[in-house]
């Protein structure tokens, strides 16, 4: 088992709960830090993370320096940008880099998981960016206690508040260091933290971190029902010769026709970091708001059109 250490107090306290724990359940444990080489010293950075977990007897302790995509050519997929895909951010490549660097050590070194330090409090700024973004409730419903191929990922501090992991650190005289990024103004995540959250604590109480917590599992529970739903139906939406049929889509409850749309725009071609909620709904208008509208174009140069009251996908 590793676990991923940026050095951090979260993922410190992470690194310490496993050295300790892994002797006790006869498992082997390692720990991976990642070098993004987006600061100067970040090199130094890491050799001081890789040192202060082989100090904590985990092995075998690596640091990994991954090439973050510079803005130019990065797209919402990690392919090269060739026009019309969304452009992520500076956040958003460095987690792609890093993920990839997890996956590659995981692989050469057979972990059979490796282990996360997202926080509750982490969980509750990824349920109000994905309510800010206004994309359903798959977006509500965070991170995953366990995700990724063959359930690599795991997050076991997910129902830890952040201030309980810096206290096990602080107790241990564990030295953390903190990301300066994590209070950057120019990052959508820090300003959540620092301005955001803390003025919703104001507004409505202490609680407010943990039900937003709670929310992320309702919201995931209620997404995986909804989602089996629509795989059961998808079938019996489609004529004979599998096209789209207008008619037994209406029948649906919008919720449910909406993932159905949604997944064949996908499988015709439409790239899902950049289908957004509301190229959906257009589509779902040629359902449930005909008038004879035009074909509408999406991303990934797919097309849909109704035509004898079918839907037809196609990519141009
Ligand atoms: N540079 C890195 N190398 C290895 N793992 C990382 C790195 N950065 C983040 N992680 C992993 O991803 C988790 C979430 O990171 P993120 O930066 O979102 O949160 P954080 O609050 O900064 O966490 P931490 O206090 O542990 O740094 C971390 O707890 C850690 O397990």
């Amino acid at each position: 088992m590793l676990v991923a250490c940026s050095g951090g107090a979260d993922s410190m306290a992470l690194a310490s709960a496993l050295a300790f724990e892994a002797p006790r359940l006869g498992i082997r444990a390692g720990g991976i830090t990642v070098d993004h080489g987006l600061q100067y010293g970040s090199d130094d950075r890491a050799a001081d993370v890789v040192a202060r977990l082989a100090a904590l007897g985990l092995d075998p302790v690596e640091a990994v320096a991954v090439r973050v995509a510079a803005a130019s050519d990065r797209t919402a997929h990690g392919a090269p940008y060739a026009g019309g895909a969304r452009r992520v951010g500076p956040e958003a490549a460095a987690r792609d880099a890093r993920y990839a660097a997890l996956d590659e050590a995981a692989e050469r070194l057979g972990a059979a998981a490796v282990l996360l330090g997202h926080t509750r409090d982490d969980q509750a700024e990824t349920v109000l960016l994905g309510l800010a973004r206004g994309s359903g409730i798959r977006s509500l419903s965070g991170m995953a206690a366990v995700s990724g191929d063959s359930g690599r990922y795991r997050r076991p501090f997910l129902q830890l508040d952040r201030q309980t992991a810096r206290t096990a650190c602080l107790a241990q005289s564990l030295p953390v260091w903190d990301d300066p990024h994590n209070t950057d103004p120019a990052y959508t995540r820090s300003r959540l933290r620092h301005e955001g959250l803390p003025a919703l604590e104001k507004a409505l109480g202490k609680g407010v971190v943990e039900a937003l917590a709670r929310t992320a599992q309702l919201s995931r529970d209620d997404a995986d029902a909804l989602d089996a739903w629509a795989a059961r139906e998808e079938a019996a939406v489609r004529d004979e010769t599998g096209e789209l049929d207008c008619a037994r889509l209406y029948a649906l409850p919008a919720a449910v026709r909406r993932r159905i749309l949604r997944r064949a725009l996908v499988a015709a071609g439409a790239p899902g970091g950049s289908l957004f909620a509301r190229h959906v709904e257009e589509v779902d208008r040629l359902i449930t708001g005909w008038r004879g509208q035009r074909a509408i174009n999406l991303p990934g140069k797919v097309e849909a059109r109704r035509q004898g009251g079918r839907l037809v996908l196609r990519q141009g």
